[in-house]
């Protein structure tokens, strides 16, 4: 990939993966996407923003040649983790003069992560606001922690209005246009998986982060995965709505089954949940991916984990449906579980406490002994009640 100008002296230098189909080994990419790195050449010093990850120094390296970069002032580190600070120690080694511009929680997880206490004295730690001239251009850094990681932070090009957000406003996306001019659903589909596994959990943060951009009004926003984005109105307004605390009126019910009996169940609620004109969704575990789920469960009103009993607790699946939705602490008010065993289980009460720490409300549990009867569809249809009931209040 050669480096591509984004505006004068302003250049993209990281690298696409157009195959990658999972990132961190957690979050499936069916667009691929890319490690972006920008590099700023003033009249007086250069700076790159950010690097990559360790084993892509071939492209990455090819791409600061072609950007004509021999030689580099400043290495500035928006994020510590290692896609964006892989590159870090090689590129120390290439541009022995640069020194690396960070603050000093990405500081100290720079130096714990790649073992640079021999180059401690080449970090520049700055703070909030502050400035630091290339020359005609200047970068003004803007600490914006917990976007999401503890260290996550922005840098401006004052002159340009440029701001690189890191993973903040990002997508995973192989892009083959250097902007992203349009709203295509795939695209999308892109920043709403994105947002969900990595942004959802730090709602607050997204919110004062938000706040943050508008104050600064750039012209072009430059993440760190997917494209630069010129005016990133569209993405800005979903952001503020999925980062709201107000969840809307659906319900997401995801689902697995050994026999059908869980199935069967699934089918009695969701019917009976669509014959009220509830939203609702249904997915099978055994093939929906986290992004999937993830995006989701982003701002239903209710959850449904539906699962049979296997060695007297819920499906793996359903486990490791119960450990995501923790995990991604979505604003869900209500929770609920609903399926099938055979002669004992304490599947509801085991994913009851992996649900604790969100705060949500359980509803009554529908579990019953093999196929639903006509006890248990009555019992469905109580729980379709308290949930078109609790509907009513959002
Ligand atoms: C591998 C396996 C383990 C099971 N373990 C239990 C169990 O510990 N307790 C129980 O009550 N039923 C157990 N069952 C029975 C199922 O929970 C029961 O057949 C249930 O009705 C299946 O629901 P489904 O039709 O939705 O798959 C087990 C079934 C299988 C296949």
């Amino acid at each position: 990939m050669a480096a591509r100008e984004i505006v004068e002296n302003i250049y993209a230098v990281g690298t696409i993966s157009w195959d990658l189909r999972c990132f961190d080994s957690i979050m499936p990419t069916p667009r691929g996407s890319s490690n972006n790195a920008y590099l700023v050449k003033g009249s007086e010093k250069a700076a790159l923003i950010d690097t990559g990850e360790a084993h892509e120094e071939a492209e990455f390296i090819t791409n600061l040649m072609r950007a004509d970069q021999h030689s580099l002032d400043y290495i500035v580190c928006l994020h510590a983790e290692q896609d964006h600070s892989g590159l870090l120690p090689l590129l120390l080694e290439v541009y022995p003069m640069a020194k690396v511009v960070t603050n000093e929680v990405c500081k100290g997880l720079l130096m714990a992560m790649h073992h640079l206490e021999e180059v401690e004295e080449r970090f520049i730690v700055i703070g909030d606001k502050e400035t630091l001239s290339l020359g005609d251009k200047t970068l003004k850094f803007y600490l914006a922690p917990w976007v999401h990681w503890p260290d996550t932070m922005f840098a401006e090009v004052v002159e340009d209005k440029v701001l690189f957000t890191t993973d903040f406003l990002s997508t995973h996306y192989a892009s083959p246009t250097l902007f992203q001019n349009d709203d295509s659903s795939e695209y999308l589909e892109g920043v709403k998986r994105y947002y969900a596994a990595i942004m959802m959990p730090f709602r607050a943060a997204v919110r004062e982060q938000l706040a943050l951009v508008e104050e600064i009004a750039p012209e072009i926003v430059a993440p760190s995965h997917g494209p630069v984005l010129k005016l990133p109105a569209k993405i800005m307004d979903l952001y503020h709505d999925w980062a709201s605390e107000t969840p809307k009126n659906s319900v997401v019910v995801a689902y697995v089954t050994m026999h059908g009996s869980t199935k069967l169940m699934v089918n009695f609620l969701v019917d009976d949940l669509v014959q009220r004109g509830i939203p609702v969704h249904q997915y099978n575990l055994l093939e929906t991916d986290s992004g999937v789920l993830g995006s989701a469960i982003i701002d239903a009103a209710t959850i449904i984990l539906a699962t049979p009993t296997v060695l007297f607790g819920p499906h793996p699946l359903a486990v490791n449906a119960a450990y995501l939705v923790r995990a991604l602490r979505p604003k869900a008010k209500y929770l609920g579980v609903i399926g099938s065993y055979g002669w004992g289980t304490n599947a509801v009460n085991y994913l009851a406490e992996m649900l604790s720490p969100l705060g949500a409300e359980v509803l009554e549990p529908v579990y019953i002994k093999g196929l639903p009867d006509e006890q248990a569809i009555s019992s469905l249809h109580k729980l379709a009640d308290s949930i078109e009931e609790r509907h009513k209040t959002l």
